[in-house]
């Protein structure tokens, strides 16, 4: 896989006009490109099969989180729809996780199934206070091996812990990784955080990138700019 082949665009917009405005820009054989709960509440499953018309390989990033039989229902859903990737919350549990992973198994191609950690925007005090004390690696750590043990392709996890989950999970595991900034970036509301080349040495296989690109006065300079630190 190219460098570059790496970077998933976030389109987080509020319109389908935007996120094609950006789109069209893009090349769906240089970089995938991840839906999220604003843009498909707004334009659903039509805009995906849009996207996917137009060459791209689709992260469909609605982190599920319900009883087993509604999360496996969803994820049959999403590879109805021809997704390249959906997401759950590991925190459903191994046996809502379990579900999902036997209902995609029947089917005739299935995405990748991957499961959120622990969100980036969180830190130790967040988790404090929602009754989870400890470290945020150690949690991330506790729920991969929960997820890979359930049947998980990979998780969603910040860049500062991929070195960790990678040595414990081995090299077939994929790690997802948003809370992505270039040097000098906004960091928004993510707190864990690396740059896009740490993020690579550290052993991410996809680099989740949303404002930095989109936010940008010039998204495909900006985009360029990313795949070049890649490639230095
Ligand atoms: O732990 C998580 C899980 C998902 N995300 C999503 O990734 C992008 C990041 O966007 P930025 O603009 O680069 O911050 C966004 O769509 C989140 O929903 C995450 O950030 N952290």
């Amino acid at each position: 896989m190219t460098p570059s082949k790496r970077i998933i665009v976030a389109l987080d917009f509020a319109t389908e006009a935007e996120a094609l405005a950006l789109v069209e820009r893009l090349d769906p054989t240089g970089c995938r490109v991840k839906v999220g709960k604003e843009l498909f509440t707004r334009c659903g499953p039509v805009f995906v099969e849009k996207l996917q018309s137009c060459g791209f390989e689709v992260f469909l990033d609605l982190k599920f989180h319900d009883i087993p039989n509604t999360v496996a229902g969803a994820c049959a859903a999403a590879a109805d729809l021809g997704v390249w990737m959906v997401n759950l919350h590991i925190s459903g549990g191994a046996r809502m996780i379990e579900a999902a992973r036997a209902r995609l198994d029947r089917m005739s191609s299935r995405p990748l199934l991957i499961g959120v950690t622990l969100l980036t925007s969180l830190n130790r005090e967040d988790l404090s206070a929602v009754g989870c004390p400890g470290e945020p690696g150690e949690r991330v750590l506790a729920l991969a091996a929960l997820g890979h043990a359930a049947g998980l392709d990979g998780v969603v996890c910040s860049p500062l812990e991929a070195a960790a989950v990678r040595a414990a999970q081995g090299p077939d595991f994929r790690l997802v990784t948003p809370g992505v900034r270039p040097a000098g970036a906004s960091l928004g509301d993510q707190v864990r955080v690396m740059t896009p080349r740490d993020a690579l040495a550290a052993g991410a296989d996809d680099l989740v990138i949303g404002r930095p690109i989109t936010e940008a006065d010039d998204p495909l300079a900006a985009l360029r700019a990313i795949e070049d630190s890649l490639m230095t």
